[in-house]
């Protein structure tokens, strides 16, 4: 079971090292993301022209891959970079945003399953749909408790041979045999737009400079997740909420990761 102390030596380690985050996005998602991953240490790039997308893939620490606003070409560019990363063993999470409102969705996610994504990062709903379970979902939002999702996140990385995580209420890690919860966050991060998506690069963060997946994505998550739960102490609404991430990310020290993660 990883501890406070493994979340603050690996979020240290990321900050020091400063990774280059190469991220396939949505239009949503690319503010916040590109920003979070600035803020927490690392360095974003949001590139997609299926002209560039594998070259980048090359030289990424690690690849993020989000069908939030998806359309073939940019598939194309997902498949791209993807295979990249996982022939140089490069880390690549995927984000399958509103996985199972669409057999599109659900078919472009499953197509990209196949290229072994080092990380799954979803909503319950998401994880549920892609696992071939009832999940139905709203959207892009959830309307399933992470615990709905367990066995099919265990199942799912089974199928993947990587880590899949399940955001929500609590967060939910697992390579199918083993399983972290990381309990933390606030319920008004749901009401911010490409919170998610935020969650999915700061994942990609930390892959990029650790060793072990599932470790690094408990890590994130927990960082996230405190961050969250931070900023919305005294928040009036989702739009301070967000602006105060950001900040959180930037500042969160040792004695506050110590304290504040909490994982079982
Ligand atoms: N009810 C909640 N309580 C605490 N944290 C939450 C809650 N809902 C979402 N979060 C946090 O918000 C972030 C985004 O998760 P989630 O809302 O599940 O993703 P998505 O935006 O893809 O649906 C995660 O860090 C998650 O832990
Ligand atoms: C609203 C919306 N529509 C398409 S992508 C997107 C952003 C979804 O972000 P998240 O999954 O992090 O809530
Ligand atoms: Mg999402």
């Amino acid at each position: 079971m990883p501890t406070p102390a493994d979340v603050w030596a690996a979020f240290d380690a990321m900050r020091q090292q400063g990774p280059l985050v190469q991220n396939i996005t949505n239009y949503v998602a690319m503010d916040l993301s590109a920003n979070a991953l600035l803020a927490a240490g690392a360095s974003p790039a949001m590139v997609h022209a299926r002209e560039e997308a594998a070259d980048f893939a090359g030289i990424a620490g690690a690849v993020v891959v989000n069908i939030g606003t998806l359309s073939p070409s940019w598939v194309e560019s997902m498949h791209d970079a993807a295979r990249v990363a996982r022939e140089r063993g490069t880390p690549w999470v995927l984000d399958p945003v509103a996985a199972g409102a669409t057999s599109y969705r659900t078919k472009t996610a499953a197509e990209l399953l196949e290229l072994n994504p080092t990380v799954v990062r979803g909503n319950a709903s998401e994880i549920l749909a892609l696992a071939g379970a009832a999940g139905s979902g709203k959207g892009v939002d959830s309307t399933d408790a992470s615990s709905a999702a367990v066995d099919a996140a265990a199942d799912l990385a089974g199928r993947t041979g990587g880590v899949v995580a399940v955001t929500g209420d609590v967060d939910v890690v697992t390579d199918g045999t083993r399983t972290v919860r990381v309990t933390g966050g606030d319920p008004m991060m749901a009401k911010v737009t490409a919170m998610g998506c935020a969650a999915s690069a700061i994942v990609g963060a930390f892959l990029a400079t650790a060793d072990e997946p599932l470790l690094a994505t408990v890590c994130a998550l927990a960082v996230f997740g405190l961050a969250g739960e931070r900023a919305a102490v005294g928040s009036p609404g989702p739009g301070t909420l967000r602006w105060r991430l950001l900040d959180e990310l930037y500042t969160l020290n040792e004695r506050a990761v110590i304290s504040g993660v909490r994982l079982s």
